[in-house]
């Protein structure tokens, strides 16, 4: 039974569910009674079913569950990505773009029936605190109840999201999602930007069927933002208090497994905590900005949870991820120990479990299989775990009005050229260096790892329309915003010595860096000003505790421009920006001839 009086909502629904054919239409309303019959349903399927999840241990991991998908869905898949805007040029050259008739003609006979023996499921969810002014609703279709379960951890979902759309708004987000027979070779994750729709088909992998996340929060969002004068961004948010200061919030956007939800929950080093210097953590992954009554930009965080990279994570690298796995969090793609029904991932500690079973499934002595080699945990292995279970959660976290950015930070993968830290001379200048960050790519998408790519602002798999006009509207926002517009930097945690040795320890050390910022906000600090931008001074990133680690030497390299590289850095990105012709804006165009000129 439908769970709503509007009409829009119904309507579709009905549409959707004639195309799809279901045995049965079930709406989410949220509550834990329909949740846990769920999670029973999905538990009880017999081993050897795909859709099949796993209770953990109980005592160690509460309402914990387990999941793995096939081998061949484990990533974004951005060869099968499309943005179907209705003309060529406005979805831009970094996008799959096909015409939405031709991709609706194409796409429905693969829905036609898909559901024929299932369940469908609608749940409306909301992004962003629900009747926050800057929130969306939208409603997901699908017919997988890892899908449901996984929206419950990331959204606000159920009866309220209704509630909040009303009785007759046409403005929500549809997403029609079918696993179908999860066949690669039929795979789409297709948006219509001008009909608020997005279709996914043949995948169970939660960046491609989670859509309130990708999907809605940045491809159809950005499109949003660019015309109703907002940003959505591949952006984390974070709180940083200085003893007896306001807390500072800084956004900060690095592409795809290069460290957001590490920053986000970073622990400063032990000379800051004795300080009473405290991080806490408002976003890992999706920020959505606007200027506020103040003419400042303010941001919410529209997810509810964090879908975090498992490997590599651990009590030392970010004690506060691991800690919000504890209960209540899904697992996917891990390896599970089955001595005691827990999970294990490459990283977590040095003592993989005997008793295993490896991501694909398969029995294995985790300890032979692991010393041959093998990993027992897919690279790009995740948790879905509750926001509300991370131990340095802001208090500012449901907060409607969003917090008031301070700061906004681009990084990415670069083993040379990129230095630690530098700060843009204003925010057009911000924007060129948000335009040319390029990064290594890495294990979040399908494809080869460790090849340089652009990436801009980190947005490349997710900016919903042209990326020129992207821009465009990242320098209006700036006019906009004035002088209260954020400091715009940009850092690199990844540069690496000649034996391909990260030289910056990173992690909680990064604070050292986060400290340089806020104080450049403060206006505490001077800088040395470069062909770049502005560079801490010699001494100004305070290395005391890592000193043998962070020699003067070593800071000297981390802090160097080198202006062969950067001069290669420039005609490089020359090449890049010709692909945007007139949609390029000339703001950008004119800072790289005066970056060239500062090079000479
Ligand atoms: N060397 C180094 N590695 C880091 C640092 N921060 C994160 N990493 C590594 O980068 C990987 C990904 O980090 P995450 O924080 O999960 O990345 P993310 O940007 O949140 O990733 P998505 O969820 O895909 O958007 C982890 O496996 C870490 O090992 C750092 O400061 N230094
Ligand atoms: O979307 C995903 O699959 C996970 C994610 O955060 C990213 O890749 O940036
Ligand atoms: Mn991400």
């Amino acid at each position: 039974m439908s769970l709503t009086k509007n009409p829009n909502v119904n309507k579709w629904v009905d549409e959707m569910v004639a195309l799809t054919k279901p045995d049965k239409v079930v709406w989410i309303d949220g509550s834990q009674a329909q949740l846990d019959a769920l999670t029973d349903e999905v538990c009880a399927l017999p081993e050897g079913n795909r859709d099949k999840m796993y209770r953990l241990n109980e005592e160690k991991l509460p309402g914990c569950l387990y999941h793995r998908t096939l081998p061949n869905d484990v990533a974004r898949v951005e060869d099968r990505t499309f943005i179907c805007s209705r003309n060529k040029e406005d979805a831009g050259p970094t996008n799959n773009w096909c015409d939405p008739k031709e991709m609706y003609a194409k796409l429905t006979p693969l829905f036609d029936g898909v559901m024929k023996g299932r369940t469908m499921y609608v749940i409306p969810y909301s992004m962003g605190p629900i009747g926050s002014p800057l929130a969306k609703v939208g409603v997901e279709l699908t017919d997988s109840i890892y899908v449901v379960l996984n929206m419950h951890i990331m959204t606000r979902m159920g009866v309220a999201a209704f509630e909040n759309l009303g009785d007759t708004s046409n403005d929500f987000v549809r997403g029609l999602h079918s696993k179908a027979d999860v066949d690669p070779e039929k795979r789409y994750i297709v948006h219509f930007p001008e009909d608020n729709t997005i279709w996914s088909i043949n995948s169970a992998y939660g960046g491609n069927v989670l859509l309130g996340k990708k999907c809605f929060a940045l491809r159809i969002a950005s499109f949003q933002g660019k015309n109703e004068g907002w940003m959505a961004e591949h952006m984390l948010i974070l709180g940083l208090k200085k003893p007896g200061k306001e807390t500072k919030y800084i956004c900060a956007a690095f592409p795809s497994a290069c460290g957001k939800t590490n920053l986000a929950m970073l622990i400063p080093p032990e000379l800051y905590k004795e300080q009473g210097y405290e991080v806490f953590t408002v976003g890992d992954d999706i920020a959505w900005l606007k200027p506020g009554p103040d003419g400042r930009l303010y941001a919410i965080n529209p997810e509810n949870g964090f879908f975090g990279v498992a490997p590599g994570t651990n009590a030392k690298s970010n004690y506060n991820a691991l800690a919000s796995t504890r209960k209540n969090t899904i697992f996917t793609n891990v390896a599970i120990n089955n001595d005691d029904m827990t999970v294990w991932w490459e990283g977590l500690d040095k003592n993989p479990p005997e008793n295993a079973t490896e991501w694909k499934g398969e029995k294995v002595n985790g300890k032979e299989f692991t010393a041959a080699g093998n990993k027992l945990a897919h690279p790009n292995s995740r948790f879905t775990a509750p926001a509300e279970n991370c131990p340095c959660i802001s208090p500012e976290f449901n907060n409607p009005q969003g917090v008031p950015i301070s700061a906004i930070i681009f990084g990415g993968r670069r083993a040379a050229t990129t230095p630690l830290v530098y700060q843009s001379f204003d925010w057009t200048h911000g924007t060129y260096v948000g335009s040319a960050v390029s990064s290594e790519t890495t294990a979040a998408a399908t494809g080869a790892v460790g090849v340089l790519r652009h990436d801009p602002m980190a947005m490349k798999p997710f900016c919903g329309y042209h990326m020129g006009d992207y821009w465009a509207h990242w320098l209006e926002m700036g006019e906009k915003l004035g002088d209260k517009a954020p400091k715009i930097f940009n850092v690199n945690w990844f540069k690496q010595d000649e034996n391909g040795h990260f030289i910056w320890p990173g992690f909680g050390d990064n604070m050292r860096v986060l400290d340089w910022i806020v104080k450049r906000c403060d206006g505490e600090i001077d800088a040395e000003e470069t062909a770049i931008g502005y560079l801490p001074k010699k001494g100004d990133i305070n290395v005391s505790g890592i000193e043998d680690e962070v020699t003067p030497e070593i800071m000297d390299k981390l802090l160097a421009v080198d202006k062969d590289l950067w001069t290669k850095e420039v005609s490089e990105m020359r090449e890049f920006y010709k692909q945007f012709g007139d949609r390029l804006p000339k703001a950008l165009a004119a800072e790289l001839d005066m970056l060239e000129d500062r090079l000479k």
